[in-house]
């Protein structure tokens, strides 16, 4: 078995970094990989799966260590999945104000009916760069798409994404409640079973 004291978290957001050492509590220390390296690797991947394992590998061949990898990313149905694996380029690398400004524009016209989306959350953890069995989970959250940003906590699509279960936008929850119901505690859920941590 790895030694999990330690992990590399093989992500420059520092919006996932906080969300997934909450969830790991104080037995697990996350470190970024932004300690090793500024440089980020070109998320070459078809799918969330792929980048997640590009990610991890990356990040434990330059630290030395296990790392874990979150791939992540919005997936609206009445675009066909659009921006999905694509969620953090969706404005030419603008940011989170012009990935959010675009994609309220896209959605200008669309009927509430219309407006399912989910984010989705896959998270890679591998024990060295050439593990040969990465150890994947996944999460979705179901929601709706608003047709205006509301709300100050979270990071990225937060403010356009309605939360049924709780009727608000995701950036209205708490952050301990978004960590108990979004996408990435699903995923970490799954993760925290795999290695018995639970
Ligand atoms: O690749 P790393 O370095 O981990 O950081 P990143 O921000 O580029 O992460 P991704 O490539 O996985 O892209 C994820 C995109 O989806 C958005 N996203 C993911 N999880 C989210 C969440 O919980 N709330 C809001 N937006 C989220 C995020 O803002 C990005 O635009
Ligand atoms: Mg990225």
């Amino acid at each position: 078995m790895m030694n999990l004291k330690q992990l590399v978290l093989a992500s420059h957001n520092a919006g996932k970094l906080k969300e997934l050492q909450a969830m790991l509590g104080e037995s697990v220390q996350l470190r970024s990989i932004g300690e090793w390296s500024n440089v980020e690797p070109e998320e070459t991947g078809l799918s969330f799966v792929e980048n997640a394992i590009l990610k991890a590998r990356n990040a434990a061949r330059i630290s030395g260590l296990p790392a874990l990898a979150d791939d992540s990313g919005l997936a609206v149905d009445f675009l066909g999945g659009a921006p999905g694996i694509y969620s953090a380029r969706y404005a030419d690398g603008k940011g989170d104000a012009a990935n959010n400004a675009k994609l309220l524009d896209a959605l200008k016209d669309v009927p509430e009916a219309e407006r399912g989306a989910q984010f989705v959350c896959v998270l890679a953890l591998v024990r060295h760069a050439d593990d040969p069995l990465p150890i994947l989970c996944e999460g979705l959250w179901h929601g709706r798409m608003l047709t205006a940003a509301s709300g100050e906590h979270g990071f990225g699509y937060d403010p356009l994404f309605w939360v049924p279960e709780r009727d608000c936008s995701s950036a209205e929850l708490t952050p301990a409640d978004k960590n108990q119901i979004s996408h990435r505690a699903r995923a970490m859920d799954l993760l925290r079973q795999r290695l018995g941590l639970k």
